[in-house]
């Protein structure tokens, strides 16, 4: 059932010498999980098996006999086994995507091959498998995130079109690890590109209640009802219930803006309403985005001057905390 992937590493062509002829390959990881359309398969769930081939240089390691230089493997099945196992989606290829970027997340890897096999899936024709598989560079996986690096409280460099802008707050219990908790679901559903610093804020509007922690997140631009998927995700996986409209929440994931875009779609208003109203929105975008614009509102910066000279207004405070654990960040230097 399991295959071995074809030839050299994917994307090679285009990335400059960065990918690598060494490999690792983890074969036939068999994982229980509830991925598919139908019911039944939510419900009952399947076993699904994952092969994942990832090219890098063994030479370091090899050299010096150390594992830091090189893939653990055992870390690697415990990770992808945690995405099977996790928050089911309907596709083989949304699963497929998850995992390739699991493995490209591990520093040192310059390219990887993931097959997601289904063999007991709903095909009412006797069949031995089905599967799909998804190459990547790690450079096709950036020129697909346009290229903006995860960057905790950074500014990114380039351009910052084709994202999508995703407030997150929370005031009740384990704030920080709410928040760390929504940008690990909307990193697996989405793929995030930026992070800024978090904010402890007055509450505006609502009952009486607790301060809140607020952040801002770019996630790859995807379809309105993706965004709102991956935000409704992320709010379940804290608990989130809804019982008084502004009151205190474990988790609220707002879609502030995606580009341009514009949705009347109720459930998912684009852009977000409130979003020009409120410095726990705009003042961590700008730390992501400096020169951001919300569509119909202008200049975020402008929008962050005015809100700030309200009288009474109260500016949300810079907190120490960073979202990303290590094992989020990208590169060696982790
Ligand atoms: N851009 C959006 N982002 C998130 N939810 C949205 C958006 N547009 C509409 N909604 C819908 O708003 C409804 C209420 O969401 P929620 O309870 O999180 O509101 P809230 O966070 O308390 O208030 P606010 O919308 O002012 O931030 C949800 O059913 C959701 O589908
Ligand atoms: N400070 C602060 N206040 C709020 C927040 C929030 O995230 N932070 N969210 C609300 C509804 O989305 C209402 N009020």
């Amino acid at each position: 059932m399991t295959g071995q992937p074809a030839g050299g590493p994917p994307g090679r062509d285009r990335s400059g010498g960065g990918a690598h002829h060494d490999r690792i390959t983890l074969a036939g990881l068999r994982v229980h999980g509830r991925h598919g359309v139908l019911t039944a398969e939510r419900e009952l769930g399947q076993f699904f098996v994952i092969d994942a081939t990832l090219w890098l240089d063994t030479g370091p390691a090899a050299a010096t006999d150390d594992l830091s230089l090189t893939v653990h493997y055992g870390e690697l099945a415990e990770a992808l086994a945690g995405i099977v196992a996790g928050e089911p989606v309907d596709l083989l290829e949304t699963l497929a995507h998850r995992l390739v970027r699991a493995c490209l997340a591990q520093p040192l890897v310059s390219a990887a091959e993931v097959t997601v096999h289904k063999p007991a899936a709903p095909i009412s024709v006797p069949f031995a498998d089905v599967a799909v598989t998804v190459a990547r560079s790690r450079h096709d996986q950036e020129l697909r995130d346009q290229e903006l690096h995860v960057q905790e409280g950074g500014h990114t460099q380039e351009h910052t079109h084709g994202h999508a802008v995703v407030a997150i707050g929370s005031n009740i219990g384990d704030r920080l690890g709410f928040l760390r908790g929504a940008v690990r679901e909307l990193d697996a559903r989405l793929g995030v590109l930026a992070v800024s610093p978090v904010y402890e804020t007055d509450p505006v509007g609502g009952p009486e209640q607790d301060d809140y922690l607020n952040a801002v997140v770019l996630v790859a631009a995807a379809s309105p009802g993706e965004l709102l998927a991956a935000a409704r995700a992320a709010e379940q996986a804290a608990a989130r219930e809804r019982t008084v409209r502004w009151g205190p929440r474990t988790l609220d994931v707002d879609i502030i803006a995606c580009g341009d875009l514009r949705s009347d779609d109720p459930d998912i208003l684009l852009p977000h309403p409130r979003a020009q109203d409120r410095l726990f929105v705009c003042v961590p975008w700008l730390d992501v985005d400096p020169g951001a614009t919300l569509v119909g509102h202008g200049r975020v910066a402008d929008l962050v001057a005015a809100l700030s000279a309200v009288p009474g207004a109260v500016a949300p405070r810079r907190t120490s905390h960073g979202l990303l654990t290590p094992h989020d960040l990208p590169g060696p230097e982790r």
